[in-house]
């Protein structure tokens, strides 16, 4: 069965001004899209709830019926047509009902590639990957700029600080004439679980593999012990707050030694044991000093941004960090004495999930 043979109801050919309410399309059904129909199937909030019209994964794709639930469209996706991305979005821009939200929960490059065609076409875009803003200055710029010229939303909120609102802060810090001086963060909430897991007493290899059960991790995990994750969240708060800068410019410190950089995904993943010793003897090491381990990245205007792994004091605000913690701290002309500070679960399908829905609902609010 082709894509456009698949399900849909109401039929969108004439829909469109029948149907009032936002619809929303989700190409990603893992741990954050799962989440989000989770979300969206026990939705009780102050506005209309989104309709979803259709989902896909990285093989299949299928359109679904009106408040499906999470069984339901995984029912239909391992029912649905191979997924062909040029029949999607074919029918997203021809045929389906506007107001439109494309939600990209798949970390993958390829859907990242697809932004600027839907924006073009009047679509909202919302996404927890991080990929599309991280790639050239001018490509960011150029998303922002569509989105504006179509009068449609590009919203990002969930790709720094997972449901934490860090985006929205430093775009208004922006907007209302602040001047930012630093922003210092401890940014991976995989990261600052894997550190705080072994000060309980687990492996280094033991932590990761938890993170990753826990779906706190990128879809690839070595993207979060490279520091790459990091560095792109940097790179899209420095942009957001008006900076031009590009990705190699960062300075990035890696947790995964050099004999392991070069294994596919899944032979990391079994390996990843390798690097035990090392980072047990640099935990030690920080211990025996009230410290503890913490991949931190600052940004400063003018002298760019560095992450990487720092010895902080244990009794200190970043010492302290728990679980999958973000924190950070916003120095401006305002908060200079004592800065403007957020702290919370920075990773995890639900707080995610939750952040991508508030994004959906704020393109129409
Ligand atoms: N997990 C977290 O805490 C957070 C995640 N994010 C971001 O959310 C995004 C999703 O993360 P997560 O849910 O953890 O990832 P998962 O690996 O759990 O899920 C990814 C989903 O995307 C699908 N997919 C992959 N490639 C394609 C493709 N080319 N076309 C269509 N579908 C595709 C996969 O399909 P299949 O099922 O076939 O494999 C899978 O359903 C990532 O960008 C991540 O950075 C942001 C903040 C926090
Ligand atoms: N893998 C990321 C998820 C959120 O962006 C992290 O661990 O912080």
């Amino acid at each position: 069965m082709s894509v456009s043979q698949a399900t849909l109801s109401p039929n969108p050919t004439t829909s469109r001004s029948a149907v009032p309410s936002l619809s929303l399309y989700l190409a990603g059904v893992g741990s954050v899209g799962t989440a989000l129909l989770y979300q969206l199937s026990e939705f009780q909030g102050d506005a209309k709830r989104p309709r979803l019209i259709g989902a896909c994964t990285s093989t299949h794709a299928a359109w679904t019926p009106p408040h499906p639930t999470p069984g339901a469209v995984k029912h239909h996706l391992e029912h649905g047509s191979t997924l062909h991305w040029p029949a999607v979005l074919e029918r997203l821009i021809e045929h389906a009902p506007r107001p439109l939200v494309f939600v990209d929960a798949t970390g993958h490059p390829d859907v990242a590639d697809h932004y600027t065609t839907l924006l073009d076409a009047g679509i909202h875009v919302v996404t927890p990957s991080k990929l599309a803003n991280t790639r050239s200055q001018q490509h960011f710029d150029r998303l922002h700029a569509i989105a504006a010229e179509h009068n449609v939303q590009y919203r990002y909120e969930t790709t720094v600080g997972a449901g934490l609102p860090v985006v929205r802060t430093v775009r208004d810090l922006r907007a209302t004439g602040d001047g930012i001086h630093t922003i210092r963060g401890a940014v991976s909430g995989t990261l600052t679980f894997v550190f705080s897991r072994m000060r309980q007493g687990d492996s280094f290899g033991e932590a990761v593999q938890t993170a990753i059960k826990a779906g706190y991790t990128e879809p690839d995990v070595r993207d979060d012990l490279s520091g790459e994750d990091v560095a792109r969240k940097f790179l899209i708060l420095a942009r957001t707050a008006g900076a031009s800068i590009e990705r190699d410019e960062i300075e990035v410190e890696s947790l995964v030694p050099e004999s392991l950089r070069d294994l596919p995904h899944l032979a990391f993943r079994r390996y990843v044991h390798k690097a035990n010793d090392a980072w047990r003897e640099r935990a030690e090491t920080a211990a025996s000093q009230d410290a503890v381990l913490q991949y931190v990245g600052r940004w400063t205007p003018g002298s760019g941004i560095r992450v990487g792994v720092e010895v902080v004091p244990a009794d200190s605000d970043f010492g302290r960090l728990q679980g999958q913690d973000n924190l950070f701290e916003v120095t401006t002309n305002r908060y200079a004495e004592s800065p403007l500070t957020i702290r919370g679960p920075g990773a995890g399908p639900e707080v995610t999930a939750a952040g991508v829905l508030a994004d959906v609902l704020a393109t129409e609010a």
